[in-house]
């Protein structure tokens, strides 16, 4: 067996997939010109979200079996290609859902409760309590746009921290719906903008979720509320986003992704009430040592003609 792993992978992963064959394991593979050549003997293709998975890419590996996600979007992919040519894709479902809810509350802490901003301020010689008299979380909405594995996280516990959670997912099977049990009221997008103070974006990229987050979409928000988008860039759009925060129609926003990663030129990146991070939400050890097990045991399990549970249908 050959397996091409072209982005990061934890050490877990690998000792997994070293059992299988030979790994050519490189993290910037995913740039390289030479990657249709490196794979056009491999029999899995492992990557995260910046190798581009494409129709005309897969149709030059004629022995590829698995394509395995570290990680769960599967917009890098093509997923209808892959599944025409009898090529499995799986990923690693629910493996970082954890880190991402955990994310958001630290992105809600860093509008309600600044402290690096209040403790740079410090260390500048100021002492503004006044100006960093802010707000609990306690009693305000969170609303969840998607409802699938982080959203559950997150409803979760922000009811743990008494907030109230509202959520849109028109797609969640009713038997799933038992995320009332977790204390979700799910309710139409236009309800969960106009009420809530925190909205969470929780969806994956595709056409219907693309822009969704738009200019006449923005200006129904409160203008105290925040959002904050760890889904993906081209969920929100970037240019109305801009305007919005700019013009204070909205207060802020937490983004964890962008359209395009690594930024070049992005004005989000002037604004003060917009905190950037360089797609991290998942990124925890914890998180990246499941991941990069789940996918190595699922791939495994393809090459072995295993049933997988992470196949996407
Ligand atoms: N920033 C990061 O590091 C990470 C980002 N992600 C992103 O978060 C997304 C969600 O991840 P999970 O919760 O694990 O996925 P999931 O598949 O468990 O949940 C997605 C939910 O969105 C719902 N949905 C789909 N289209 C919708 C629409 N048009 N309107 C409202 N709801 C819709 C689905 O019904 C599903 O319940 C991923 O697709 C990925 O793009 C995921 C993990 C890490
Ligand atoms: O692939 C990564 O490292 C980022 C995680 C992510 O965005 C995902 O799981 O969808």
């Amino acid at each position: 067996m050959k397996i091409v792993v072209t982005e990061l992978i934890w050490e877990e992963g690998l000792e997994i997939l070293r059992e299988l064959g030979e790994v050519v394991y490189d993290q910037t593979l995913w740039k390289s010109d030479n990657l249709a050549e490196i794979i056009k003997d491999a029999d899995a293709l492992i990557v995260r979200n910046q190798t581009k998975v494409t129709k005309a890419l897969m149709g030059q590996a004629p022995n590829l079996k698995v394509v395995g996600r570290l990680g769960v979007g599967l917009d890098n992919i093509d997923v209808a290609a892959a599944k025409e040519a009898g090529i499995k894709v799986v990923f690693a479902r629910n493996a970082n859902a954890i880190s991402v809810a955990e994310y958001v509350f630290s992105a809600m802490f860093s509008f309600s409760r600044p402290l690096e901003k209040a403790s740079q301020d410090v260390k500048q010689g100021n002492w503004n309590r006044k100006l960093f008299t802010r707000e609990e979380i306690y009693g305000k909405t969170l609303g969840l746009v998607g409802v699938g594995e982080i959203g559950a996280r997150l409803a979760s516990r922000a009811k743990a921290f008494g907030m109230k959670v509202i959520g849109y997912d028109p797609f969640l099977p009713p038997y799933e719906l038992a995320c009332t049990d977790i204390g979700v009221s799910m309710t139409s997008l236009e309800t969960v903008l106009a009420e809530a103070d925190y909205i969470s974006l929780h969806v994956p990229l595709n056409d219907k979720t693309r822009n969704l987050i738009n200019k006449e979409r923005l200006a129904t928000m409160k203008k105290t509320s925040y959002i904050i988008n760890t889904a993906r860039g081209g969920v929100i759009n970037e240019e109305d986003l801009y305007e919005a925060v700019k013009a204070q129609i909205i207060a802020g926003a937490a983004l964890d992704v962008l359209e395009k990663e690594p930024p070049t030129g992005n004005k989000l990146l002037e604004l003060d009430n917009i905190i950037v991070t360089p797609h991290i939400a998942g990124l925890t050890e914890e998180a990246q040592v499941r991941t990069s097990e789940l996918v190595a045991r699922e791939c495994a399990k393809v090459l072995c003609g295993q049933g997988s549970m992470c196949i996407v249908r």
